[in-house]
């Protein structure tokens, strides 16, 4: 399949000369979710605004649908949404007419049946009348999803759409999110919620210092760079790890109650039986196992620390 969105080479360096997007690469498929993950200052908001239009692009080339972003940054334009960072709606204006507004924006004729179908997918249609500084901080990002979708868009930006909400609203905004993937919408959200990453999209690419690092599928992600962590209760607390368990790389906690072994999930073997065998000749009576597997997180962090630990190093 041909993808919706391609970027090639994509370089930005702002008027100060600082270089924030150093030759950026990426295919997302029509109907994907992608996170694009990365530290603050990593170059997220500049990737999104160059390919929305709102940052010029330096060099390198950005298509939607087959339609260059700059040479046909109209038809580019139409396909595109985009759910800024910022909170910002017109106070006294009611729901509807800022979301028709909106439609309007684009060119698209008036059509309320279209605001009413937008409204009514992110719950506002109860809302229509209200003025925007009647609604609660979610209802407001609810807005501004509809006013990105409302010219019927087929790839949505949503940038850091669930910072700073509530855990009860980031979980109703991945189910606005998941309801649009059903209708076929392609996806790219910035977040600095890994949990979040780990919860809705399909594929995540990680960015620093204006580099892309990885973009790889999540679950095979997860598979191939996954650690897990056995914990081993014990039945009697232990003042220090016994020398012949020393090759295990064990930690103590729980006041001597808890080991814990951590083992590639790849490998051939995992050591697992080995260790059990070793705790037992110890004469060590184990209470209980549980193995816990590592996360995003840890395969994030561990990545951009490299990549800062290899900029260090560079003359
Ligand atoms: N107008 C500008 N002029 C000069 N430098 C800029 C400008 N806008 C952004 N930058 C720099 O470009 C880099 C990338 O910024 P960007 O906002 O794209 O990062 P981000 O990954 O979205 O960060 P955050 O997670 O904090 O939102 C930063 O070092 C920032 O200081």
């Amino acid at each position: 399949m041909a993808p919706i969105l391609s970027i090639r080479d994509l370089r930005k360096t702002y008027d100060n000369g600082f270089e924030a997007l150093k030759g950026v690469s990426l295919d997302i498929q029509p109907g994907e979710i992608l996170a694009l993950l990365g530290p603050n200052g990593a170059g997220k908001t500049t990737l999104i605004s160059a390919v929305c239009g709102i940052t010029r692009i330096t060099s390198g080339t950005a298509t939607v649908a087959g339609h260059d972003v700059q040479r046909d940054w109209r038809q580019a334009r139409e396909l595109i949404g985009l759910v800024p960072q910022e909170i910002s709606l017109e106070s006294f204006e009611k729901v509807r007419r800022t979301v028709a507004f909106s439609r309007g924006l684009f060119g698209k004729p008036r059509d309320d049946a279209a605001v009413e179908r937008v409204l009514r997918q992110l719950s506002l249609w109860d809302k229509r009348d209200s003025t925007a500084m009647q609604l609660s901080g979610g209802m407001k990002r609810r807005v501004l999803i509809a006013k990105a979708l409302v010219h019927e868009p087929r790839v949505l930006f949503l940038d850091e759409p669930t910072a700073g909400v509530d855990v009860e609203l980031r979980r109703d905004m991945w189910r606005v999110v998941d309801e649009l993937r059903r209708e076929g919408v392609t996806i790219i959200l910035t977040t600095h919620y890994i949990e979040e990453a780990e919860a809705i999209a399909d594929r995540v690419a990680v960015i620093s210092r204006g580099r892309i690092l990885l973009v790889e599928d999540k679950d095979s992600l997860m598979r191939r760079m996954g650690r897990k962590v056995l914990h081993v209760a014990l039945q009697q607390p232990l003042v220090a790890i016994p020398a012949d368990l020393a090759r295990f790389g064990l930690a103590l906690d729980d006041g001597g109650r808890r080991l814990t072994y951590s083992y590639d999930t790849k490998a051939e073997r995992t050591g697992i039986a080995t260790l059990l065998a070793a705790l037992a000749e110890c004469g060590i009576a184990v209470a209980d196992l549980d193995t816990e597997a590592s996360s995003l997180e840890e395969i994030f962090v561990g990545l951009v620390h490299g990549d800062d630990a290899e900029g260090e190093a560079a003359p």
